[in-house]
């Protein structure tokens, strides 16, 4: 859905952009100006020397920071005030790899409520395409309608940037609860003064403010309509996140506005043009000079990619061409006069970020790849010490199967007995005959490339050949949709096909079937194989990025591991692995119904709450504000 153009493989220029450098030395010298004036020559240790000496300076050196090829780049510095309890919680989450950055799940001990308070409350920013239940077309929604939730409950003052989407249909009631703030707000880019409104609701403890303008309002999706993509998306997402910028320094929500010393979390490529703009437009002037931010990337796939002349619409200096400057390779040229000159809406943010977060730690090494940073891979290999890997929590309360308002029973991993009846009334409302002892496997997701449809396409006539019914809730690609109706047609007793986007079905699948099968070619965290776990549908995925952080395999011969186990993990991405797990996992259902049962147990009574990753955010937070900002 989203509009960009998708990254095969691209190129950018040299290693990497003079600006990641200068960053690099910038903080470099600031630290040491705070650490008691040594020079780079000094070297660490002499450094380091200088501090113990000093401790009651400024601060104290927590770490090094180093590139890949060993040299010093920087130190991490912390204030002497409130050190220790500082290092009781960095300690839990860096302890098993202090050689880099990326973040380690707490352990459980660690989330308890004394713990989890957070020691300095900051005023967050939260800039996203999509936030649940305002607007929804995939996880990016449902983490942004969370997080923030989970954040503001910590002590924390948080907003939500969004768009106001109007599509003249029932769905616009979502923002009933939103009043005018009658604020109308200008801001300069595509060639004139465009002239924003504000609307906001205080809900859950969360500032959600969403911006209006005459783009966002039409039939679609937020990022297309049956036509396609919207050809204006670059226009409506640098209108997002102008507005963005502005929020806090002009909106006095409750009386008071946020501020200059903002955190700005900047989703995807959609917010990506956050961080240049405090860098580009705002700090020359003196204006948030003290804010950070941070790039959350949910999908690097989709980069905000656009031709290189529209560069001048975005209302940033000519001189900071160079932070979104792309250069796409040869091949991907469409013809000989193509100079491949591009601008890069995510590629901005990768360099002026002050940190970067993916939504898992599998995810943030994949990235780093050529196989998995589609084309951005170099650019952070080199920004490493800033990029941290965090696992999407998932919201607890909309998915709980012991009080799901949307299932036919409610069940528990107290009590089981109502999932069979969600299976039944399953069966009976798709048409499929009821069959209690029949397993059932299940697909919910955007039907794209990443979600592995063609996988399932390629198995469906073996896979029917079992004794399974299968049922796949999606929309996207039109292709797909007609596949899934003309499958529906051919196996009619056990295949069913629902095209759309619908999240009470979602939910009765997710309680009805059995199993939940997750193919992807990639997946930056996933959420369906969470919500499939917390109501005890044992997920069959491919072993990637979040699937594999979270899904643990089952191997009934090991017995240390079964203890662990939650589902099926396969690699790699052909038919006939996907095709054995399943098999695996039919027998397990079909013959030994205690370790199935034991799956179901240990999927349903896992953590998933947002502690764990909000947590892990405040450290990134602290982090990003213990260095100076880009600029
Ligand atoms: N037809 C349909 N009807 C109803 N509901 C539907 C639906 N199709 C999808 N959904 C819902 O949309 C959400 C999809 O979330 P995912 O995390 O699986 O994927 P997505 O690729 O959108 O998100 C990206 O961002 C998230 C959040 O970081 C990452 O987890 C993920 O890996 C990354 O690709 C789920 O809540 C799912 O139930």
């Amino acid at each position: 859905f989203n509009n960009s153009r998708s990254i095969r493989q691209l190129r950018f220029p040299s290693l990497l952009n003079s600006k990641t450098r200068n960053a690099n030395l910038r903080s470099f010298s600031g630290n040491l100006q705070g650490g008691g004036g040594a020079t780079s020559q000094d070297g660490p240790f002499a450094f380091e020397d200088q501090v113990s000496h000093h401790k009651d300076d400024r601060a104290l050196v927590l770490a090094r920071e180093t590139d890949d090829f060993g040299y010093l780049v920087g130190f991490r510095l912390l204030p002497n005030s409130g050190l220790e309890e500082f290092m009781n919680v960095s300690h839990s989450i860096t302890e098993e790899d202090s050689s880099s950055d990326e973040v380690e799940k707490p352990k459980v001990e660690d989330t308890e409520e004394e713990e989890a308070k957070t020691r300095v409350s900051h005023n967050i920013v939260v800039v996203t395409s999509e936030a649940a239940p305002y607007s929804k077309t995939g996880g990016l929604a449902d983490v942004c309608g969370s997080l923030p939730i989970a954040l503001a409950s910590r002590g924390h003052r948080v907003m939500v940037v969004t768009p106001r989407y109007i599509h003249g249909t029932s769905e616009d009631l979502k923002f009933a609860g939103a009043v005018d703030l009658d604020q109308s707000t200008k801001v300069f880019c595509f060639g004139g003064a465009q002239e924003i409104g504000f609307y906001h609701e205080y809900r859950e403890g969360v500032d959600w403010v969403f911006v209006d303008h005459p783009s966002f309002h039409r039939p679609g999706n937020p990022y297309g309509d049956k036509f396609g993509t919207f050809g204006d998306n670059q226009f409506r997402f640098t209108l997002l996140c102008h507005a963005a910028c502005e929020a806090p320094l002009v909106l006095p929500l409750g009386g008071f506005s946020y501020g200059e010393k903002c955190l700005f979390l900047a989703n995807d490529w959609h917010a990506s043009l956050v961080p240049i703009l405090l860098a580009a437009k705002y700090r020359p002037h003196g204006v948030y000079k003290d804010a950070r931010s941070i790039l959350v990337i949910h999908n690097i796939a989709h980069q905000g990619v656009e031709p290189a002349i529209t560069y001048r619409n975005l209302g940033l200096p000519s001189e900071w061409y160079g932070a979104l400057e792309w250069v796409f390779p040869t091949w991907a040229r469409t013809h000989a006069l193509d100079t491949g000159e591009a601008v890069n809406f995510l590629k901005g943010a990768v360099v002026t970020a002050d940190r970067i977060v993916t939504v898992s730690k599998g995810y943030s090494w994949e990235i780093t790849t050529s196989e998995g940073g589609c084309g951005l891979h170099d650019l952070l290999s080199s920004r490493k010490s800033i990029l941290s890997g965090i696992t999407n929590g998932i919201d607890v309360t909309e998915w709980d199967p012991s009080c799901d308002k949307h299932i036919a029973c409610n069940y528990s991993a107290d009590d089981l007995s109502g999932k069979a009846e969600c299976k039944i009334s399953l069966q009976k409302e798709l048409g499929l005959p009821m069959r209690p002892d029949c397993p059932m496997i299940g697909f919910i997701g955007r039907l794209d490339y990443q979600k592995g449809i063609d996988l399932i396409r390629l198995a469906m006539p073996e896979l029917m050949e079992a004794d399974v019914q299968f049922v796949m809730l999606g929309s996207g690609n039109p292709i797909y949709e007609d596949w899934m109706r003309a499958t529906e047609s051919i196996y009619k007793d056990k295949f069913r096909g629902w095209v759309g986007f619908n999240v009470p079905i979602s939910h009765k699948i997710t309680a009805g079937c059995d199993i939940l099968l997750m193919p992807s070619a990639f997946e930056p965290c996933g959420l369906n194989q969470l919500y499939a776990m917390r109501y005890g549908t044992i997920p069959v995925v491919h072993e990637t990025g979040g699937l594999r952080d979270t899904v643990h395999n089952f191997n009934p011969y090991a017995e240390e591991s079964r203890a662990e186990s939650t589902g099926w993990t396969f690699s790699p991405l052909t038919k006939e692995s996907m095709l054995a797990a399943l098999r695996y996992a039919i027998q397990t259902y079909n013959e030994y119904k205690s370790s199935w049962e034991g799956l179901m147990i240990r999927g349903m009574t896992r953590d998933y709450t947002w502690v764990n990753a909000a947590t892990q955010y405040e450290q990134v937070i602290e982090w990003a504000f213990t260095d100076p900002p880009y600029c």
